[in-house]
């Protein structure tokens, strides 16, 4: 399982391991996983960084600190590293400042006015880890300098703000951090990218778009969550050593291991009843492919059988032979030990709805069985419900605009859970599930791609996750290894050209093999 941390748990943790250490010791172990990892990043061998041009662009805090620490690690080694001090108030850490000065870095300021300016004495604030001071520029240099500096530069450090950033980057930065990102150096974010929140996920204005983010101690729930999961690039790790144990995660991601331990196996004196069935409630005259597509879905999925209701029988049976089908009411269609209901249906929809949520099963309700839907007709069942809306429907339910979804993906899946007394699957870009208590942790899904933006990939999922549900799976692993398979299926579908969704349907059961070899 990868997990991920608040800020405050990691402030916390990291208080705590900081009492037994030597002052600066966990700065020294984030300079040093950063310097290993920005040396491998510039492709050389190892102890072979010399001739490198390193920029750092410098924020006020620790983060800053960081990077000066890290920048003083390869100037020793022999890259030439400039520090660009970012702030306004040209404040750095003043050890980090030092030590980089002292390896024969050099310092310049960002394009900003000077109106005071402090000599940097030797020794200033050396190894001390403490709060940043006035400082600027020593080693001389100008706004232009910066630029400079930028456009030669094989790697840039951007360390303008870490897990201390409010709201997105000052405009005093902006102008530096495009240059960065336009002068092909790889670009490497510092725990994380400045401007995005941490907690969150959520991008409020301007911000860093990396390659890498290496990021210390515990990954944060913004660098799995979009929109700030996509500009932090690929994702590199430094232990610092931190206690998170006995925290509950903020965040949590399924690894292969994982679901291969969830995923139901029949056992020798299984049959298809005890494997459990699946209801399908799907489809129309008008949309009868979204009922093959959920059953396509749920026959990938650990039940033994499928169970079909509605209007959608002939082209189903046409698909799916196996399936048994009725055209009469859920109540009517004989036991099943889960009920998918919604892709596809028409204005019968509500009737539908009422049958399968008095039943003592587990629902999932998904697309148009979600429109209208009455938080208490979901909190008074006594089985769980799984609703999986994408950010449109999710924002219906909740009363927000689309892009307010969009943005604050995680507190969204958090609030409609706690609306509904009901796990949700926030389906997009970043696919959540939320406990029926909005609580930790969240799962994130690790294994999306943009392929399974198609038509109908949807129902495909419900169908799935129905399918895991009536196998036995808890509602959170049921959504959450559903997520995964299909995300796998997508990609495996794709292999990076565009496909449709019966494709990833039948792209699940691979998905499931290669997951069940680990
Ligand atoms: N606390 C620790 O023990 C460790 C902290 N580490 C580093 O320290 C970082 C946190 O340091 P800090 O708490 O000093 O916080 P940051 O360095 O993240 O940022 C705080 C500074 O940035 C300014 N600031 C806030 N929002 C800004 C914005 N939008 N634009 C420009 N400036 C802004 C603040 O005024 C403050 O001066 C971590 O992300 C990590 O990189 C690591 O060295 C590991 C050890
Ligand atoms: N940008 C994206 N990146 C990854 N997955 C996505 C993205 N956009 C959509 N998806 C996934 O594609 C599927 C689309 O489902 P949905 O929105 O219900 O469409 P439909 O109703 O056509 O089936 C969901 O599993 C969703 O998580
Ligand atoms: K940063």
């Amino acid at each position: 399982m990868r997990t991920a941390y608040s800020v405050e748990t990691v402030r916390n943790a990291e208080r705590e391991l900081m009492e037994r250490l030597p002052e600066g010791a966990l700065m020294q172990r984030a300079a040093a996983g950063l310097a290993a990892a920005c040396a491998d990043l510039l492709g050389r061998a190892p102890g072979r960084v010399y001739g490198a041009r390193v920029v750092l662009l410098v924020g006020a805090g620790d983060n800053g600190g960081d990077a000066l620490y890290a920048g003083a690690r390869l100037a020793r080694r022999g890259a030439g590293v400039t520090a660009v001090l970012v702030d306004a108030r040209q404040r750095a850490h003043p050890g980090g400042l030092a030590a980089l000065m002292a390896a024969g870095g050099r310092v310049v300021t960002g394009p900003h006015e000077v109106h005071e300016v402090h000599e940097v004495h030797e020794g200033h604030g050396t190894g001390a880890d403490g709060p940043a001071a006035p400082l600027a520029h020593a080693g001389g240099g100008t706004g232009s300098a910066a630029y400079v500096a930028l456009h030669r530069a094989h790697l840039v450090m951007d360390a303008i703000t870490g897990i201390g950033g409010r709201g997105g980057l000052r405009p005093e930065a902006v102008p530096l951090v495009r240059a960065a990102e336009a002068s092909g150096a790889v670009l490497v974010a510092v725990d994380l990218p400045s401007g995005v929140d941490a907690d969150s996920g959520r991008v409020d204005g301007a911000c860093v778009r990396a390659d890498v983010t290496v990021t210390f101690g515990a990954y944060k729930p913004g660098l799995l969550i979009d929109p700030a999961k996509e500009r932090a690039g690929a994702l590199r790790f430094v232990d610092l050593g931190l206690e998170t144990a006995g925290t509950p995660a903020d965040l949590e991601a399924l690894q292969h291991a994982d679901v291969a331990a969830l995923l139901p196996v029949p056992a020798a004196e299984s049959d298809k009843y005890r494997r459990g069935v699946v209801g399908v409630v799907a489809g129309s005259a008008r949309y009868p492919g979204a009922a093959v597509l959920a059953v396509a879905g749920a026959l990938h999925g650990g039940a033994g059988a499928v169970r079909y209701v509605g209007q959608g029988g002939d082209a189903v049976l046409a698909r799916f032979p196996e399936v048994l089908v009725s055209g009469g009411a859920p109540a009517d269609a004989g036991r099943v030990q889960s009920w998918v209901i919604g892709p596809g249906l028409d204005d019968r929809v509500k009737d539908a709805r009422a049958d399968v949520l008095a039943s003592d099963v587990p629902v999932l309700l998904d697309a148009d069985a979600l429109a209208g839907l009455d938080p208490q007709e979901v909190r008074g069942r006594s089985a769980p419900t799984v609703l999986t809306p994408h950010a449109g429907e999710a924002a219906r339910l909740l009363g927000v605009e689309r892009a307010e979804v969009e943005s604050g993906r995680l507190d969204s899946v958090r609030k409609l859970a706690v609306k509904y007394g009901a796990t949700v699957l926030l389906k997009g870009s970043t696919t959540l599930v939320a406990p029926p208590d909005g609580g930790r942790p969240v799962r994130v899904n690790p294994t999306g791609t943009g392929w399974l933006a198609t038509a109908g990939s949807g129902d495909v999922l419900s169908g799935l996750v129905g399918s895991l549900l009536a196998a036995g799976l808890a509602a959170v692993d049921a959504a959450s290894v559903g997520a995964y398979l299909h995300g796998l299926a997508g990609r495996s579908a794709a292999r990076g050209a565009p496909v449709g969704a019966g494709d990833v349907a039948g792209a699940v059961a691979g998905a499931w093999r290669g997951v069940g070899r680990g």
